[in-house]
């Protein structure tokens, strides 16, 4: 459905009277088959957005190829567009218009009747909890009821390519829970591939056959979300006790244990299958009468593998927006 061949994109920023290129996305290769949901994970800046904008059309790559729901992205972009949705972060409704015409005229734009748009919409309507606001303009709404409308645009006529960047930011978790049953109801029932883009490594755990993870334009993880959390070797334990250096010495004698850390009175290690290992090492402790407050083992998160592969914890900092101003570079 989407294959992609060394895609980049430079974005040329002038400074002053300096002018210095970004490399935002750097020769990236993906392949996502019909009926997946796919998501795309990456640090701020990473260029999850920028590879989106070049995969449905709206920013033209400065290289590489790509067929987007069987049309190739350079020679049929139209082709591309009439077979997507686009849920792009800054939504696309203009605030005036009444909720209800503005879905059914962009179904129209791409040939759907208006009986059809008008019941699909209202049928999305109930589906994404915006019951009774079918006459209301944007405007009038609240932020999560805004972006679940941004949705029923990206969706409302019945695209078999969906892209959908950070499509639950903003929306409270009842809400997210909701679109969730709705992304997997698109796939099961209609066959709807999704490629989508999140901060929440809960929902792309939840939600997502596969993970791409993203760093600086380069893609640095793939696999299913299980596959990535295997890779990152062993479960995580977490002791606390005011002996923590021979804490820490006992647990580097564990089998298969990376090198401890020690924070004040904490301890952290990852050992393969932390359960067992913490029963032996509670018996080491005791026997040794090094007393313990605190212990913990814990599965590898998707956070874990996203902190391993680029060395950031996506909860790192806060969103920065760009400020300067785009010049595309050939
Ligand atoms: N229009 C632009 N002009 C100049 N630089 C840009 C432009 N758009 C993106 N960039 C730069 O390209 C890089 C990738 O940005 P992009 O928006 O693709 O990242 P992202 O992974 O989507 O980030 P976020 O999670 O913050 O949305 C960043 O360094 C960004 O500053």
């Amino acid at each position: 459905m989407i294959h992609a061949r060394g895609l980049s994109r430079t974005f040329r920023k002038k400074r002053g009277r300096q002018t210095t290129e970004v490399l935002a996305v750097a020769g990236v290769d993906l392949d996502v088959e019909a009926g997946e949901i796919v998501g795309f994970l990456g640090p701020n800046g990473a260029g999850k957005t920028t590879t989106m904008r070049m995969l449905t059309t709206l920013l033209a790559p400065t290289a590489g190829t790509a067929t987007v729901a069987g049309c190739d992205l350079l020679t049929d972009p139209v082709g591309v567009r009439r077979r997507i949705g686009y849920v792009s972060q800054a939504g696309s409704t203009a605030p005036e218009n009444r909720a209800g015409e503005e879905l059914v005229s962009h179904a129209r734009l791409y040939g759907v009747g208006t009986a059809e748009a008008t019941e699909r919409g209202k049928q999305l309507f109930a589906e994404l909890d915006l019951d009774g606001l079918w006459e209301r303009q944007p405007k009038a709404m609240s932020g999560g009821q805004r972006r679940r409308l941004d949705i029923a645009m990206g969706l409302v006529h019945v695209p078999g390519l969906v892209f959908l960047d950070e499509p639950t930011t903003g929306l409270d978790p009842q809400a997210r829970a909701n679109l969730w049953q709705h992304i997997e109801g698109l796939r099961s029932e209609r066959g709807t591939t999704v490629f989508l883009t999140t901060h929440y490594l809960d929902e792309a755990d939840a939600l997502c056959d596969r993970v791409l993870v993203i760093d600086k334009g380069t893609i640095v993880a793939s696999g299913t979300p299980d596959e990535l959390k295997s890779s990152v070797g062993g479960d995580l334990l977490t002791l606390t006790s005011p002996r923590a250096a021979e804490v820490a010495g006992r647990v580097a004698g564990l089998p298969g244990a990376e090198a401890p850390t020690v924070d004040g009175d904490r301890v952290t290690c990852r050992v393969p299958a932390g359960g067992a290992a913490l029963v032996t090492l509670l018996r080491d402790l005791d026997a040794a009468g090094i007393e313990v407050d605190g212990v913990e083992s814990r599965r590898p998160s998707l956070d874990d593998v996203f902190l391993t592969v680029t060395g950031r914890s996506l909860r790192d900092g806060e969103h920065q927006p760009d400020t300067e101003t785009e010049g595309a570079s050939a």
